[in-house]
């Protein structure tokens, strides 16, 4: 069954807790005695309504117990799709948050609370998810019941934010004016908004198309493993090769032929193999294992792709950065792990060519450093080639994290741009 992963965003209490909880309780995913158990908690609290983000804040209070996870991964299905939500809190402290949670999502959903409007946040989000080239953004235009359904206060907020995305490289945006608390138009059209012609928000998330997002043309195999089972009890398995990873880019098949890199030899698949046996085509996201028909000395971090598509072999790199450590900064000379693909190396910050005010979207080409959440277009020279590709191209190819040498933590998250 097909998944679609998605990222929800807002400001603190715009509601993502009980849109959340109205999803997993409206699609009956959540197990009887949870339900009695949020029934009981809202009673015992006075609240007229079962408060359903209670079923969500439980989760995060698991999660702020641990320094270290701050998105929490809930899972859900209905009869079409599966889906899988990265929850990141609201506060603007953040942006590395959404930043994880959205870098691997089809689509975001940005929640504006209709009596607030459009805030600094919201644009913020908004940014952050054409930055990280979510494809399909959902505007979910919440508390509609606190303006009276009003049309006009709707219609208002889809102009201000759609003036706003002109100046983004926008992806396909879509506005649902919902109640999370009351349920309208988050798993079926509400009676009290009969001039919304839309969908409700589940119906959207069950029926956008993302099949079409994943590069299936450009070839990207990078080699996770090299499985050759030593003492296999199987004499069959004596002569075993395969190389293990995940397809990060095009359609592969037995019989094609195949490049790899950096010895640029060319080979053809001889089989794809995986748990449940050999498969005849594997395509993105799959975890598979290739088995090729010559041999080649191949190593983990190295790239299969095709001999007329092949992705750049760099050591210079031109990114956009986004800064997630608040003790160290990001200043020219600094020096990191940089995490692309399988491929590891270290990572020299030659230059930083401006920061972006993501409110504004102005360069400020003063700044000498990023913090915290912040965002800039930097030069990196790294010690070992890298297979790489435009972030608009492949998101898998064209993403790299920093890690920081000493602590070991990751520190920033890098989008190419200008591959070369
Ligand atoms: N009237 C009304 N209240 C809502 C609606 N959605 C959420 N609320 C209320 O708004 C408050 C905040 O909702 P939450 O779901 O906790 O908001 P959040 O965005 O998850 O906030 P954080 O957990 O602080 O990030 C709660 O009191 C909700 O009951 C809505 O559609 N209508």
């Amino acid at each position: 069954m097909d998944i679609l992963r998605f990222a929800t965003a807002g400001s603190v209490d715009d509601g993502k807790s009980t849109l959340i909880g109205r999803l997993l309780f409206d699609s009956k995913a959540i197990f009887e005695d949870q339900l009695e158990a949020v029934e009981r908690t809202s009673r015992d609290r006075g609240t007229e309504y079962t408060d359903l983000s209670l079923l969500t804040d439980g989760l995060r209070a698991e999660r702020e117990q641990g320094i270290t996870i701050d998105v929490a991964y809930r899972y859900f299905a209905t009869p079409r799709r599966k889906f899988i939500i990265a929850d990141t809190p609201g506060h603007i402290q953040y942006t590395r948050n959404m930043v994880t949670g959205a870098s691997t999502a089809d689509l975001a959903i940005v929640l504006i609370d209709a009596r607030k409007g459009v805030l600094e946040q919201s644009r913020r989000h908004a940014f952050l998810t054409t930055l990280l080239r979510v494809p399909h953004l959902v505007l979910a235009v919440n508390k509609m019941d606190l303006v009276d359904y009003s049309q006009e206060r709707f219609e208002q907020i889809r102009e201000e934010f759609t003036a706003f995305a002109s100046k983004l490289n926008a992806p396909d945006l879509t506005f649902i004016p919902i109640s999370a608390l009351h349920g309208d138009n988050v798993v079926a059209r509400s009676e009290n908004t009969p001039w919304y012609n839309g969908s409700s928000l589940l119906h959207h998330l069950e029926h956008v198309h993302i099949a079409s997002d994943r590069n299936l043309v450009d070839v990207r195999f990078p080699v996770q493993y090299v499985i050759r089972p030593q003492r296999a009890t199987d004499p069959s398995l004596h002569d075993y090769r395969g190389y293990a990873g995940q397809v990060a880019g095009g359609v592969l098949k037995p019989g094609d032929e195949v490049m790899h890199l950096p010895s640029g030899l060319a080979t053809r698949i001889a089989s794809i193999d995986t748990f449940d046996g050999p498969i005849d085509e594997a395509f993105p996201p799959m975890s598979v294992t290739l088995r090729l028909e010559d041999d080649i000395d191949i190593s983990r971090g190295d790239m299969i792709c095709r001999p007329n598509n092949q992705p750049h072999v760099s050591q210079e790199l031109e990114a956009m950065i986004c800064w997630m450590a608040d003790t160290v900064k990001l200043a020219p000379r600094s020096k990191l792990i940089i995490k692309h693909t399988t491929r590891s190396a270290r990572a020299l910050v030659k230059e930083l060519h401006y920061r972006l005010d993501v409110n504004t979207l102005h360069r400020d080409e003063t700044a000498g450093s990023l913090g915290l959440n912040e965002i800039g277009r930097v030069s990196l020279r790294v010690t070992q080639p890298l297979f790489v590709d435009d972030y608009a191209r492949n998101r898998l190819t064209g993403g790299f994290i920093l890690v920081d040498e000493a602590t070991n933590n990751t520190v920033g998250a890098g989008m190419i741009v200008d591959a070369r």
